[in-house]
Order: C-alpha cells, then sequence, then structure tokens
C-alpha cells in the first residue's frame, strides 16, 4: 500500500499508524447510561406489571362495596384503604391501571397505525398521494377535539376504549406531519439516491434508510401523546364524562375530588398515578431518543466535510492514431441518440439537455466535460433514469448493451442498474448512510439484488474492499462512514458500484471532493478497473486534468448541447469548438506539464494500476 494511503487510513490517529475507532455504545447501553431514562424505566415496568397482574395482586375485586366500611383508613387487608363506597383503594388502583394504561396505548396505536405509514409514503413519494393526505390531514386538525370526543360518546356509548381510539384518530394528523417532514428532508440525502442506484426497491429504502432517521421523534411523540390520552383520559372521568362503572385512575380522581372535605387522603394515590406514569414516559422516551440519536444520529452529526477540490495541471497527451473526431464510432455498450432533457410540465417545460450524442464501449473511458450547469449530471441521470423530480426525457433513445432503457418500466431499471450499469457518486461521504456500517452498507445490495445470504455477502464485502485496495477490509468493514477518510469512503463507493459486476459505470465527479493526491490514486483505480474488467465508463468532471489523465475520448457540453466529440488528444491538443479552445485555454497556461501519475515503487501490489 502506497504511503498516502496508509495516511489516509491514518486519518483519525497519524502516531499510532491505526485506524482509530471511535468509542462505540449499542442504543441498549446508551440507555442504561441515562438515570432518569432507568428510573423512569422502573417505574413504568412496575406500572404495566402491576396492570397485567392485577387480578393476582388487587386484594379484593374493585367493584365489591361495603358501606360500612366507607372512608376507612388502610388496614391489613385494604393496605391503601377504602373509598366513598367502601370499595377497596389498591385493588381499584390495579385495576384502573389496566384501563387507563391500555386505553392511552389504545390511542397511540391508532395513531402510529394511521400516521406514520402514510407520513412515510407522503414524504417520500409526494405528489398526489401527498395531496390527498395533507388535505384529509388538514381537514381532520379542523375539526374540534373536544366536541368531537363528546359526540363520540354520545353516539357511540360511553366506553373509555371508543373514546382512546377516536382520540387516535384525531393525533394521528401530528405522527403524519412528523412523519412526512423528517422524510421528506431524508428523500433528498444523497445515500438515499445511492440505495436507490444500486437497485433497492423503495420499500427496502424506507425499511432501512429512512425509518431509522424517524424513529426517534416518533418516539418522542409517541410516548408525549401516550402522555397527552392518559391525561384526557382521566380529565373525561374527573367531569364524569366516562362510562362510571369501570375503575379508572380518573374516575377514582373525580371521586376522590368531591370526597376531598372528607378524606383528603384518597385523591394522593390517583393523583400520584398519573402523575407518576407520565412523568416516566416522557423520562423514557426521552433517554431512548438520546440513545437512538447515540447510535446514529450523532454518527450523522459527527461526518467529516470532505476537503474540496484542487486544480490539476493538465498534461497534454500525445495524439493517438484514431478514428475519433467528427467521425465518432457508435459505442456498443453505451449509446445516447438526440437525448432531450426537460423540466417542467408539458406547457411550461424548460429544455435543459438538447439533442445529445454519446457513445461509451467497453474498456472505454469517456469524460463529458463542460462548465457547472452545462447539462452533464443531467445527461448522466438521464443514462440511469434517476432524474431528478420534475425532469423528463422529451425525446431521444439511450441504449445499453442495445436495450432501450428508455423504454424500461421501474423495475427493470432497478434490475439493470447495479448489475449492468453502476453509479459513483460525487460525494463520497454524503453517500454513505451514517448510520449503518461499510460491511452492513455494501452487503445490502448484495442480499436483495443478488439474493446473496448474510455470510455470504460479507465475504463478498470483504474481498471488494480487497479489489479496490483498501487494506485490512475486515476492519474497515466494520467501521461506520465517520470513522475513515474521503478518498477511503470514494473507494467503498465505488466497490458498492463494482458489487453487480456491472458492465458500464456511471462516474459523476468521483475525484472532486478529493485531495490532489488520493485523487490520483482514486483514478488509477478506475483505469485499473477499467484494464482489468473491460469497464466501459462515462466519467462526468469539469476537469480537465481529470480527462487527460484518464480518458480515451471525451465530449464537450456546453448550454445543454454536446459542442465537440473527439480522442482526448485531439479535443485538448487542437480544440475546434471555440468553447472547448476557451475551456483548454483557462486550464493550459504557462505552467509546465506534470509527468503523468505513478504509484510509488514500493507499492507493488498497485504497480500494474497504471501500467
Ligand atoms: N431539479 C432541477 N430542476 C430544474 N432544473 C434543474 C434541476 N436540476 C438541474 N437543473 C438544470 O439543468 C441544467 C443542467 O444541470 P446539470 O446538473 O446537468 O449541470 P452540470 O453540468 O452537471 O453542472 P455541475 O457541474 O454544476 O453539476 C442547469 O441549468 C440546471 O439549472
Amino acid at each position: 500500500m502506497s504511503e498516502t494511503l496508509q495516511n489516509e487510513s491514518l486519518a483519525t490517529d497519524p502516531d499510532t499508524n491505526r485506524l482509530e475507532r471511535a468509542p462505540r455504545r449499542s442504543t441498549w447501553s446508551a440507555y442504561l447510561h441515562s438515570p432518569l431514562g432507568v428510573a423512569g424505566g422502573a417505574v413504568l415496568v412496575l406500572v404495566v406489571l402491576a396492570a397485567l397482574l392485577a387480578p393476582v395482586l388487587a386484594p379484593q375485586d374493585p367493584s365489591t362495596a361495603d358501606l360500612a366500611l366507607a372512608f376507612h383508613g388502610p388496614t391489613t387487608g385494604h393496605p391503601l384503604g377504602l373509598d366513598s363506597a367502601g370499595r377497596d383503594v389498591l385493588s381499584r388502583l390495579l385495576y384502573g391501571a389496566r384501563t387507563t394504561l391500555g386505553g392511552a396505548g389504545l390511542a397511540v396505536a391508532v395513531a402510529l397505525v394511521l400516521g406514520v405509514p402514510t407520513g412515510l409514503v407522503a414524504g417520500y413519494r409526494g405528489r398526489r398521494f401527498d395531496g390527498v393526505a395533507s388535505w384529509l390531514v388538514n381537514l381532520v386538525m379542523s375539526l374540534p377535539a373536544m366536541i368531537v370526543l363528546l359526540a363520540s360518546r354520545a353516539i357511540l356509548g360511553p366506553t373509555v376504549w371508543v373514546l382512546m381510539l377516536v382520540m387516535g384518530v384525531l393525533v394521528a394528523p401530528s405522527f403524519y406531519r412528523l412523519t412526512r417532514g423528517v422524510v421528506a428532508d431524508v428523500r433528498g440525502e444523497l445515500y438515499v439516491d445511492a440505495a436507490r442506484v444500486s437497485g433497492l426497491s423503495d420499500a427496502r429504502i424506507i425499511g432501512r434508510h429512512v425509518l431509522v432517521v424517524v424513529r426517534a421523534p416518533i418516539i418522542i411523540q409517541a410516548a408525549l401523546v401516550g402522555g397527552i390520552a392518559i391525561g384526557l383520559q382521566a380529565g373525561l372521568e374527573f367531569l364524569g364524562i366516562g362510562s362510571g362503572d369501570t375503575p379508572t385512575w380518573g374516575a377514582m380522581l373525580n371521586e376522590a375530588f368531591q370526597n376531598i372535605q372528607r378524606s383528603p387522603g384518597l385523591i394522593v394515590w390517583p393523583g400520584l398515578a398519573l402523575g407518576l406514569t407520565s412523568a416516566s414516559l416522557v423520562l423514557v422516551a426521552s433517554a431512548l431518543r438520546d440513545a437512538l440519536e447515540g447510535a446514529g444520529g450523532a454518527r450523522r452529526a459527527r461526518r467529516r466535510p470532505a476537503p474540496r477540490t484542487s486544480t490539476t495541471p493538465v498534461p497534454v497527451p500525445a495524439p493517438v492514431p484514431s478514428s475519433a473526431g467528427s467521425d465518432v464510432p457508435r459505442g456498443g455498450l453505451l449509446s445516447v441518440r438526440g437525448l432531450a432533457v426537460a423540466y417542467g410540465t408539458d406547457d411550461d417545460a424548460r429544455e435543459v439537455v438538447h439533442d445529445v450524442d454519446l457513445d461509451v464501449g467497453p474498456g472505454e473511458i469517456v469524460g463529458l466535460v463542460g462548465e457547472s450547469g452545462s447539462g452533464k449530471s443531467q445527461t448522466a441521470f438521464s443514462v440511469l433514469g434517476i432524474l431528478p423530480r420534475g425532469g423528463h426525457v422529451v425525446r431521444g433513445s439511450v441504449t445499453v448493451e442495445g436495450q432501450e432503457v428508455l423504454e424500461l418500466d421501474e423495475r427493470a431499471r432497478r434490475t439493470l442498474r447495479g448489475r449492468v450499469v453502476a453509479y459513483v457518486p460525487q460525494e463520497p461521504m454524503s453517500n454513505l448512510d451514517p448510520t449503518f456500517t461499510i460491511g452492513s452498507q455494501l452487503a445490502e445490495p448484495l442480499r436483495c439484488t443478488l439474493g446473496l445470504s448474510r455470510r455470504a455477502a460479507h465475504a463478498r464485502v470483504v474481498e471488494l474492499l480487497r479489489q479496490v485496495e483498501i487494506k485490512d477490509p475486515e476492519r474497515v468493514a466494520r467501521l461506520y462512514p465517520h470513522e475513515i477518510s474521503g478518498g477511503m469512503a470514494q473507494r467503498v463507493l465505488i466497490a458498492g458500484a463494482m458489487s453487480g459486476d456491472p458492465r458500464l459505470l456511471v462516474a459523476d465527479e468521483p475525484t472532486t471532493a478529493l485531495d490532489v493526491t488520493v485523487q490520483a490514486e482514486v483514478l488509477a483505480l478506475l483505469r485499473r478497473l477499467r484494464d482489468e474488467r473491460g469497464l466501459g465508463v462515462l466519467l462526468v468532471t469539469h476537469n480537465l486534468g481529470v480527462v487527460a489523465d484518464l480518458c480515451d475520448r471525451v465530449a464537450v457540453m456546453q448550454d445543454g448541447r454536446i459542442v465537440e466529440n473527439g480522442t482526448t488528444a485531439q479535443v485538448l491538443r487542437r480544440p475546434e469548438h471555440p468553447y472547448t479552445r476557451r475551456l483548454v485555454g483557462a486550464v493550459l497556461d504557462d505552467a509546465p506539464c506534470r509527468e503523468p501519475w505513478e504509484p510509488p515503487s514500493s507499492a507493488p501490489d498497485r504497480t500494474e494500476a497504471t501500467a
């Protein structure tokens, strides 16, 4: 391994020559480190156990009354005394926990079931579903909750369960809005795009990459709603709107309040139960949120910003005999003809790519260069079938190995992506999900698209990491994205792209975020993969240095059109179009040309990289 590669691995600890792993805790042990969370959890567990074991623990039936013993203080048989009707307070408290907690659980469950899946779909897919769901949510939110609850009691009967079910429906919009908002943010993350490009289905992406982000706020929200449900239930019972015959904490509070002069102690037990349970719920949720954030969110936050590009001097390659130039041969692997991409609706469409022709043959690296906004990425996205929302191909054809890509349905495109066409994105760090280890992320598409077992996928991941020249692949597979350098992250993404053994690689500015030395190594890696596998590469870049280093042919884009297309030597040495001349002239100053990059002689395993 070269010195630079070592440095890359040493990014976190240059003294020890070893990758430094940040101490990491499991969610469970992080939770146990929160004293308030543990205390809240203990109280909740006790309350739930008491509710479940009420028939065993209760000294007598909660409804058995003995007026002769009304307001009697604590005795051996009645540790908490008796109420105004001579009923055992402890028994009522235990049975009341069942109704109170069960009702709150029902409200939360209904709200979760209605709000979360719809929020997920609306946030992830948007469009019409989002419109209809948001309209319905606004409608429900505009209803006066208390009036609806009173009306439902009058119509459906005075049972706690019905009240809690209706409450669940009324609070479902809060879950919908929360989920939709978080998911809409996450769906724009590059690692979600990367998962899509690697061939994963929407359901799989939502289940693995999106749900993990919304779970913490949903837990907090569920705890709050649970607390509110308990409070509301108690409030309704306290006002005498509950069922009356079922023992609940609210009903006990109501009865105690009516007799506060006679027996003030009666209010203590239901009040304490309500207060402690609500507070515990909040403490547990808060500690759980922190623990989950510690496991995933902190990794998100600790993501290291990738260094930005530096300018590479452009070596002018010697002219090579070729039939390219104005008479460009038609590529056997990728062939783009008359491609036009537009944004907006039919009436108000803005064309951003116009009639692009492009070919990539097997084992050929074709550069697509041009200034920012010239349409390079839109062309590449069209090949991959991942144009951003609002963008669509208005005419033209894109064939990969003779198969028309634009006519494929989404399922067929997913199969094509990852297995035939792979993608290496620009920002390595943003394209890795911070919540999963490198090994887990690379194994996911292998298991989903190639159907490998967990063990086989892991073995393949290690092999892939080795192929992209990562030293100690077993160890790197166990690391999280924030624990590796930008250069290593880009190697990981290239390994991911190679996992389906594709024939065509679309690389969108793959070295832009890397420093010059690492840039040269990643370029050498791409060249080696091309040489070994006969991989065709469409390389989107604005860097003519990269083109000169790596590309066999180059197409120059300006304002959405290809204005020049030829061998790298021709285009860089004798640019014909005025824009290409300006582009080359802007980089080629009087600085001396550097020699093409060669690996250090101390790197025997990589000497073939530039051979
Ligand atoms: N989501 C979008 N909605 C509307 N227009 C867009 C969208 N994405 C890109 N465009 C437009 O498409 C044109 C081409 O953009 P593209 O991203 O292909 O440029 P580029 O050459 O790749 O630039 P860069 O090197 O900065 O990535 C630009 O004019 C841009 O404004």
